[in-house]
């Protein structure tokens, strides 16, 4: 997981002008000898390789079910734990980390969750290609880097153009949750947010959500260490579009 980087790994000395910026870095990262093994046996099982074409969750899921998006799990520890006290929820996550994604497939197999698959790739890219419109009941975006750099702002996740891409994937009434340790990040998301057509803030005008319920994930932990604070914001779509 990077909270740093910078544009020329995406831009080398201006060569790859057409590439799209990037949300995140892909660095080697250590990989224990249990994540390596949880990626060889249970890839197939979990992972949905195909990222070009509509996802069909009542194939891979075997039942249709409110539908919980997870944008960046990390290690995965906190969406696995969500999975496992919300059976009648199917999740989907999407990370590419590889590593967190071999702990989060440990966790699959470990505690028997049949409810939770993942994609191992850019999530506006599966967003744009697997994801139907109002399909989803909610989507998480926990601890997104915070390219806090002023000049790498532009690399948020967090952006006008994805929010409305994301809320076109709510059914009405669907929530965004997101949270933050990073304040200037939290209040670029409230603008963002609260500019947004068809969402409003559950918790009220240019206010944060407080005991949301959902659980401490390791990122949040860090930034604990650290004495950072947390911000958490869940907006609700309003209106059903065409
Ligand atoms: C700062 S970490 C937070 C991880 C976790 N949510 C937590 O709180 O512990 C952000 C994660 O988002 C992932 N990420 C960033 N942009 C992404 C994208 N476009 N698609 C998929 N994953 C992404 C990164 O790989 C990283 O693991």
């Amino acid at each position: 997981m990077s909270i740093s980087g910078s544009d020329s790994d995406n831009n080398k000395a201006g060569t790859e002008h057409h590439r799209p910026l990037r949300s995140f870095v892909i660095r080697a990262g250590r990989q224990t000898a249990s994540q390596k093994e949880a990626l060889e046996k249970y890839w197939s099982h979990y992972v949905i390789d195909d990222t070009t074409s509509p996802l069909d969750t009542e194939a891979v899921f075997g039942r249709k079910a409110p539908l919980v998006l997870e944008i960046g799990f990390g290690m995965g520890d906190s969406l696995a734990e969500m999975a496992a006290a919300n059976p009648d929820h199917d999740f989907i996550g999407i990370e590419v980390h590889r590593p967190g994604v071999g702990k989060l497939l440990g966790h699959i197999e470990r505690l028997g969750l049949s409810n939770l698959r993942i994609y191992c790739h850019d999530a506006v890219e599966i967003l744009a290609n697997c994801i139907a419109d109002h399909s989803l009941t909610t989507v998480q975006i926990f601890f997104p880097d915070p390219w806090h750099k002023k000049k790498h702002n532009k690399r948020r996740l967090v952006q006008p153009a994805f929010i409305a891409d994301l809320s076109q994937k709510l059914v009405t009434g669907g929530t965004i949750h997101l949270a933050t340790d990073w304040q200037h990040y939290a209040e670029h998301m409230m603008d963002v947010m609260s500019a947004a057509e068809a969402l409003e803030n559950t918790a009220g005008a240019g206010a944060y959500a407080q005991s949301t319920g959902r659980p401490e994930t390791k990122f949040e932990r860090r930034g604990h260490r650290l004495g950072h604070g947390v911000w958490d914001l869940v907006f609700r779509t309003t209106v059903m579009k065409p």
